[in-house]
């Protein structure tokens, strides 16, 4: 079979920056030999090449004749970053202007009314929570948030302390009736929200296999029939020029598989290039979705696709931020193989000698541990993110003697 694809991405971005640094010397070279008296100053440090952020459209997946260049472009942006824009996705304006209008109107009730729906309440870490009391690394998130999940009904069998912790995330969302009444769109809303949702990232995870060299199903068959995600609602207060306080949400790698991100036109989004460590503003772009992979994507290929680290920085615009982040990981049953090298899948050949290039950066000791055991579970590894960020919730559900 004729390889799919091109160069790697690491090498694209190797000879962008050569270039860079040949542009820089050829300038510095010239304003010297233009003046005879000049005392030929040191060349500049090359400036790093700044990588940025691709707009995707879905379309180009769509189309047989285009689909190359879109995987290209894909795994070009998952190699140096880990996040792209993607649009023409098939979800109608009016879709996301209703559904931020709804999370907009949700926080804009009574803080009396929202309390009706605190996160504390729900063993599935579903629900409302106040600004302030949120945890990103151990630092407190200037955000109040609003927390989704599958519309299930709960394990009647589990058992805190018994069962494994991760079975208690299935369940229902809260629904307080005097919401209800006050936003009779709030809950069809979200609720069909988070299901275009679902098929929008099932999509996007068929290109990331492909764009991998995989079959198109593969992380649909990964995932199983009954993929867990969480839609999560944030409203981030402007804040006057004078506050101390700079971080909406502190800097953080999702830990799933797949974000998907609507946020209004305010900005404060920034990613980090993985290479020079430098912030990059995540503009709002109408109309479209930030596409972003989690760690457990990074793990499975051996870091070859970048989970980005991101952060949200508080505006002071006078206008308050919204946002609606979509993470979309496998059944909490479902075992995840250590990297999808064990499961000898790819078929891309250029690709294999990155991905072996990537995976032989695994410690020796990491690989032996890992070849006696099958996987790791999902369940308990997005169990541990829900703990680590809503320890109330835990304290009160789950912290049982055995
Ligand atoms: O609100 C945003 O734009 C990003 C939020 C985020 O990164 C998160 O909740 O994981
Ligand atoms: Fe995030």
């Amino acid at each position: 079979m004729a390889p799919l694809y091109t160069a790697s991405a690491p090498s694209r971005r190797t000879r962008a920056r050569t270039s860079s640094f040949s542009s820089n010397a050829l300038l510095s070279s010239l304003s010297t030999t233009s003046s005879a008296t000049a005392i030929a100053a040191p060349a500049p440090k090359p400036a790093p090449t700044m990588v940025s952020i691709k707009t995707l459209s879905l379309l180009d997946f769509k189309n047989a004749a285009t689909r190359p260049r879109f995987l290209q472009e894909m795994r070009d942006s998952l190699m140096e970053i880990g996040t792209f824009y993607i649009r023409d996705h098939g979800i109608a304006g009016e879709i996301t202007d209703d559904a931020m209008k709804t999370v907009q109107d949700y926080f804009a009730l009574p803080l009396e009314e929202k309390k009706k729906m605190l996160i504390g309440n729900s063993r599935h870490f579903r629900g409302y929570k106040l600004i302030g009391e949120e945890f990103t690394n151990s630092q407190v998130d200037h955000r109040e948030q609003l927390q989704f999940g599958p519309e299930q009904q709960p394990l009647e069998s589990f058992q805190p302390g018994q069962s494994l912790n991760y079975e208690g995330l299935q369940g229902p969302n809260q629904w307080p009736r005097s919401t209800l009444e006050l936003l009779p769109s709030f809950q069809p809303v979200i609720l069909d929200f988070m299901q275009r949702l679902e098929q929008l990232s099932q999509t996007l995870m068929e290109a990331v296999a492909l764009s991998l060299g995989l079959d198109q199903d593969f992380f649909r068959t990964m995932f199983g029939p009954d993929p867990y995600y969480r839609l999560k609602c944030a409203k981030y207060p402007s804040v006057p020029h004078e506050k101390e306080a700079k971080i909406g949400c502190g800097a953080h790698k999702d830990t799933g598989f797949l974000t998907l991100l609507l946020q209004d036109m305010v900005g404060g989004l920034q990613g980090q290039d993985p290479v020079t460590g430098q912030w990059m503003d995540t503009r709002p772009i109408p109309e479209s979705f930030i596409v972003t992979m989690g760690e457990s994507v990074e793990r499975l290929t051996g870091g070859l696709y970048h989970a980005t680290v991101h952060r949200v920085l508080n505006n002071t615009s006078g206008y308050d931020r919204y946002s609606i982040p979509f993470f979309f990981d496998p059944a909490l049953s479902q075992t995840i193989p250590h990297s999808i090298q064990d499961l000898n899948q790819s078929k891309v050949l250029d690709f294999e000698e990155a991905l072996e290039n990537a995976m032989t950066k695994m410690t020796t000791d990491e690989k032996k541990g890992e070849t006696e055991v099958e996987g790791w579970s999902n369940g308990a590894h997005i169990f541990e993110t829900v703990h680590r960020c809503h320890p109330e919730v835990y304290a009160r559900w789950y912290d049982k003697e055995l």
